[in-house]
């Protein structure tokens, strides 16, 4: 632990809502358990009006087995609960009474609500030290990230926000480090002269799961791949950093992202969005996408993305990396590959199956995996594919308990720049116009495949 044992406080706004439910309280309760956050007072704060016993018998539901840990239970014993307009200052002012310590506003909210919520915090006073926690998206285009970066930075310095990306918390993701910047035997291979292409693919089973609310504004590209793919990419295409240092750190990732645009940049080759249609899912039977409640069908919002991309490094000039996720798709994929050339030739004599070599490295479950070639068994002169593979298990605190971490300990180094979001959005935008135009016609799949026809996947 590196906060300095003092007494913080956790202001989660939008503290009814499905994220707070889902992932940030159960985060929180693991790394309480875990020891390693401040002495904390949780506050919750939404537009439902619950009572006290409502909102810790939620916050005792999502700790789950944690909640017996000491500093959990403690916790858990004095959490409140205000009922608030978070957008109206006087209301902000109100539960900013109620801290103790430094606190840590964690915007739980739809993007439209916390931009306004940030300009009432305009008008208040807020507690030394008070860091702004924010939920992805963070903005809709690169401007509008833009815009929110300056009315941020105009109630706190840039250390203390806290742009959360949960997949920079996930271990897997963190081990891209590990696996180029601590062996001799991969990063000298990383690069144009060996690699043929990268694929950063997460494709999930699940489909809408009840959040139309929120997934129908935002959409498989926003949801997932100008936010968690393009850290993913970062992480893979970054040159080594000095050190750890927080600032290092994401100079290293934000110079790679600058490098990022799209791969010929025309969307009609180098994009695809696609939505699901009813189909079989396992022993679920699921409808339209457009027929699930709350969504508009005006919308076209796609529920599968695949764009690529070139990084225009040294390094990397003339490598695709394909980006792709999709809900619904029977074939729950989580990984990022790496493929390399192919031998410039065989010795004659050698025969039978040839292939690449490529490096996987998967985000759930969490491995890697490294396919090769080899003579193998029988005729030494028949070449046999073999897959060297380690298993490792996840980390010891899930992925929103390893952010909060940082939070408390003020510590950025897990959390996305600023510039970087705004980069994020500078790479996708080709793509968000000519989708909107219309230039790039959505096409369909049904759930339970494979996801559409068109795929730019190579594996
Ligand atoms: O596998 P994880 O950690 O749940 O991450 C995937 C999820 O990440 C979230 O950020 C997306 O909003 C979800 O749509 C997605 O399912």
């Amino acid at each position: 632990m590196t906060n300095d044992g003092s007494a913080q406080t956790l202001l989660i706004l939008g503290a009814s809502g499905d994220l707070t439910a889902r992932l940030l309280l159960p985060g929180l309760g693991a790394l309480l358990a875990a020891g390693d956050a401040p002495p904390l007072t949780l506050l919750g704060a939404g537009s439902d009006d619950w009572d006290e016993a409502h909102w810790r018998g939620r916050v005792s539901d999502a700790f789950g087995d944690h909640r017996e840990a000491e500093p959990a239970a403690r916790t858990l014993g004095s959490t409140r609960y205000h009922s608030a307009d978070v957008t109206k200052a006087e209301d902000l002012r109100r539960l900013l009474s109620d801290v103790d310590g430094t606190v840590s506003i964690f915007f739980a909210l739809p993007p439209a609500v916390t931009a306004k919520a940030c300009e009432a915090l305009l008008d208040v006073e807020l507690p030394e030290g008070t860091r702004l926690v924010l939920e992805k998206p963070f903005g809709t285009s690169a401007s509008s990230a833009a815009a929110l970066n300056r009315l941020l930075t105009r109630i706190v310095p840039e250390e203390k926000i806290h742009r959360i990306d949960h997949f920079l918390g996930k271990s897997t993701v963190l081990n891209i480090l590990g696996l180029r910047f601590a062996n001799r035997i991969f990063e000298p291979l990383l690069g144009s002269e060996h690699v043929e292409s990268v694929d950063i693919v997460f494709d999930e089973n699940l489909a809408l799961e009840g959040r139309a609310g929120y997934y129908d504004k935002a959409g498989a590209l926003a949801d997932m791949i100008q936010s968690h793919l393009l850290q993913i990419l970062a992480l893979l295409t970054m040159e080594a950093p000095e050190s750890l240092d927080p600032g290092v750190f994401r100079d290293a990732k934000a110079e790679a992202l600058r490098a990022t645009r799209l791969w010929g940049g025309d969307p009609k080759e180098s994009s695809l969005r696609a939505r699901y249609t009813a189909g079989k899912l396992g022993d679920r039977q699921l409808p339209d996408y457009v027929a699930e409640e709350g969504v508009d069908p005006s919308r076209e919002t796609e529920t599968l993305a695949e764009l690529v991309l070139a990084v225009d490094t040294w390094r990397w000039a003339g490598v695709p990396f394909r980006l792709r996720s999709g809900k619904a798709v029977a074939n729950s994929r989580k990984e990022a590959v790496i493929t390399f050339k192919e031998p410039q030739r065989l010795p004659d004599g050698l025969h039978g199956p040839d292939g690449p070599n490529r490096l996987r490295i998967g985000f759930g479950p969490d491995c890697l995996a490294l396919d090769f070639t080899i003579n193998g068994p029988g005729d030494p002169f028949e070449l046999d594919p073999i897959t060297l593979k380690a298993d490792f298990g996840p980390g010891d605190l899930p992925p929103y308990g390893e952010v909060l971490r940082g939070v408390f300990d003020d510590d950025p180094l897990l959390s996305v720049r600023g510039d970087v979001a705004e980069q994020c959005w500078r790479i996708v935008e080709p793509v968000t116009k000519a989708w909107r135009s219309g230039e790039v016609p959505i096409v369909n799949y049904p759930a339970g495949s494979d996801g559409p026809e068109g795929s730019h996947l190579d594996v």
